[in-house]
């Protein structure tokens, strides 16, 4: 034996070991499909025999129904690294993931194709487990929260929210101070009283100030209470401030970004000391409460711009709880949609109902005004409406348009080169179709332009990405 037959002899001895320690199944296909390599454990999954394997198309797997596409057929229409997932009928019924990708030569033509298989069975078993468990313990902390006196009037469907009412739930039971940040309309004033609700101080008040409702000049007195005789115009026996209502439950400043510059050191003091004085008076008086505040603006950005203080900022914000708006959390419209339907029959003793047609409409809105717009919209149209049945001809007319409108959407911040903004909206579609098709025919169907021109297209793409 040479040199270079032992060397070739020790490079052969790693590859098998490689393939053969492999938890995954392998093979490796030349760059027309055929079979040239195959380990022991794919080879396991499938039932198959090697000698029966090697040397046939991998693409004919898919016609013996053992797998229901073929992954190399898409490598080799695609030239890149493609994973799917799939089920295996082989000796037995397997979930498997698979990737494959392309080796190419110096000419960018496919010399071979690695792929792995992992067998997802045991995951997904252990995942539809987590979800059993998960389900259970939601089931009971509904329960937990009817029993603690909760009536259920936030709808939470969507993921994003299921894991704010969890986080809400669990910082009830602490007294840390929680900033909610979200657009209008978006459930900060549910949310801070689900808080509230849920928290061993659901006894005491829940007291509300809209800090942007009271004009400034009536809001230190509104917030601190005053004596008799503190100001001209002050009431006899003077007035207990709403900050000193709330003791011994929760202080929910709504707006809090719209409180006056002026009065945020005064109310830092508050939360720091909880202690307040009423206007003219000498004395102060510890209060017992819990604080929750809200804002429909980046209160980080108010701080950066000299608007809001950063001592009270830090002191607001130990629990941030962000609240989406409702065009990125979708699945709550229906359901929203659902519960107002049936709040606002029941208001104006009516039995009106959705089109399912109308429902799309709905969803395809993007909402500008949150929950209370929905809120809104189906109160409207539980009125207005002379049939029992609402059909999307009830409808105000910017959902009507919405829908319309909102195959795509297009943003311009800037007067550009018509040239670039075509060859923009261009290049994502084309990413877009080649992510969605299986095939460049397929592909080419979609966007109704034939499949040399996609291919040459993508290809340019692919090249200006550097991918
Ligand atoms: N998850 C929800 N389930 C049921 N109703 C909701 C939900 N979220 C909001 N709402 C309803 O939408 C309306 C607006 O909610 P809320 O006042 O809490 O919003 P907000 O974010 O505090 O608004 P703003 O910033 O304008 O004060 C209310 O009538 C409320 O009952």
């Amino acid at each position: 034996m040479t040199n270079n037959d032992n060397e070739l002899e020790f490079i052969k001895e790693q590859l098998n070991a490689i393939l053969e320690s492999s938890y995954d199944g392998i093979y490796i296909t030349d760059g027309e499909g055929r079979f040239l390599n195959i380990n022991n454990r794919l080879l396991e999954m499938t039932g198959y025999k090697k000698e029966d394997v090697i040397g046939t198309h991998a693409q004919d797997l898919a016609k013996t129904g053992i797998i229901n596409k073929s992954i190399v057929e898409m490598v080799i229409e695609k030239k890149e690294r493609i994973t799917i997932n799939q089920t295996l009928k082989g000796k037995t019924i397997k979930e498997i993931m698979v990737t494959a990708t392309p080796i190419l030569d110096e000419k960018g033509k496919i010399k071979y194709i690695v792929a792995n298989v992992r067998d997802m069975t045991d995951l997904i078993y252990l995942e539809n487990e987590c979800k059993k468990i998960q389900s259970l313990s939601e089931q009971y902390y509904l329960e937990l929260m009817k029993e603690r006196g909760y009536s259920g009037k936030v709808i939470a469907e969507s993921e994003e929210m299921r894991k704010i009412m969890q986080l809400a739930y669990r910082v009830a039971q602490v007294d840390s101070n929680v900033l909610l940040e979200g657009e209008s309309g978006t459930g900060k004033e549910v949310i801070a009283r689900f808080i509230h609700e849920m928290s061993p101080r659901n006894k005491a008040p829940f007291i509300s100030i809209n800090c942007a409702g009271i004009p400034e000049s009536l809001l230190d007195a509104e917030l601190f209470g005053y004596e008799e005789g503190a100001f001209t115009g002050a009431r006899k026996r003077g007035k207990m401030g709403l900050i000193e209502l709330a003791d011994g439950g929760t202080l929910f400043l709504d707006e809090l970004n719209s409180l006056p510059i002026g009065l945020q050191g005064k109310l830092l003091r508050v939360i720091e000391t909880f202690e307040i004085r009423r206007l003219g008076s000498e004395k102060s008086k510890k209060i017992n409460f819990r604080l929750i505040a809200s804002t429909n603006k980046n209160l980080k950005e108010l701080v950066d711009k000299g608007l809001f203080r950063k001592d009270l900022y830090f002191r607001v914000n130990t629990v941030p709880i962000i609240l989406p708006p409702l065009r990125e959390r979708k699945k709550d419209i229906i359901p929203l949609a659902t519960h107002y339907l049936q709040y606002f029959n029941k208001k104006y003793n009516s039995r009106k109902d959705l089109s399912i047609n109308t429902f799309k409409y709905l969803e395809a809105y993007n909402w500008p005004g949150n929950v209370r717009e929905l809120k809104n919209v189906i109160e409207r149209l539980v009125v207005m409406t002379e049939n029992d049945v609402i059909t999307e001809k009830d409808l105000p007319n910017e959902l009507i348009n919405s829908l319309n409108n909102d195959k795509f959407q297009i943003i311009l911040r800037d007067i550009v080169p018509l040239k670039e903004l075509i060859d923009e909206a261009e290049t994502k579609l084309i990413k877009l179709a080649m992510e969605h098709c299986h095939s460049t025919r397929e592909a080419a169907k979609a966007l109704k332009i034939s499949q040399t021109s996609i291919v040459r297209k993508y290809k340019k793409i692919r090249e200006k990405l550097g991918s």
